[in-house]
């Protein structure tokens, strides 16, 4: 089916780029090769995959991480209406330490986001009734959660619109530029 794998600005996060059959009816889109994913030296293990679904435009979901040793790895599809999708390298000790990407990504261009273990991810909804697929390499370990605000300055993600929805826990996590409490945090968990 021929999937593209390409690295998006610099990182190591990766976008997923598929072939379409288009008919009378409609199309039809592998959404997930595990052959392929294996090739481009991806994750081929996902134990959770999660339904996103939101109501409103401008609906934001993020930044979130989980600490080691249950960093997850995502591949995002959106499967109606729009999102622009971001991760943030927050690996100390990566050379893309606290830079962002983003991406635009909708069920017509049919493209994914394969966010690495050890980014923080989120997502702004652009359309109404905006449903996401995503499908992790670690289970979902409710006390490994953490977060950075999505509107941190120090990591400056242009988002294409201002958020609107944004639950409570999102707009109490902390800004990402302490990184020796962050470092801290991290070395507790292990
Ligand atoms: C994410 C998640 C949540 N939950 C529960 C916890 C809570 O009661 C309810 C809603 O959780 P949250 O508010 O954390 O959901 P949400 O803000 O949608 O969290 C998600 O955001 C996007 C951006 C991601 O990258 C995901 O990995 C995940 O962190 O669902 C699970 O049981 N399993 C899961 O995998």
């Amino acid at each position: 089916m021929g999937m593209k794998f390409e690295k998006l600005g610099g990182t190591d996060v990766c976008v997923i780029s598929r072939n379409s059959f288009s008919d009378a009816r409609g199309s039809f889109t592998r959404v997930y090769c595990e052959a392929e994913f294996a090739e481009a030296g991806l994750p081929t293990h996902f134990p959770h995959i999660n339904f996103s679904d939101n109501v409103a435009p401008f609906t934001l979901r993020g930044m979130h991480f989980q600490y080691p040793p249950h960093e997850e790895g995502k591949m995002i599809f959106c499967v109606a209406g729009r999102i622009f999708d971001v991760a943030v390298d927050v690996r100390p000790e990566s050379s893309t330490y606290k830079q962002w990407v983003g991406l635009e990504l909708d069920a017509d261009n049919k493209q994914s986001l394969y966010v690495p273990a050890g980014f923080a991810h989120g997502f702004l909804t652009l359309e109404p009734h905006t449903r996401v697929i995503y499908m992790a390499t670690e289970p979902y370990k409710g006390g490994a959660e953490g977060g950075l605000r999505y509107d941190d300055p120090a990591i400056a993600i242009k988002w294409p619109a201002q958020p609107v929805t944004v639950s409570d826990k999102d707009l109490v996590w902390p800004c990402f530029d302490a990184a020796a409490h962050h470092a801290a945090k991290w070395g507790k968990q292990k």
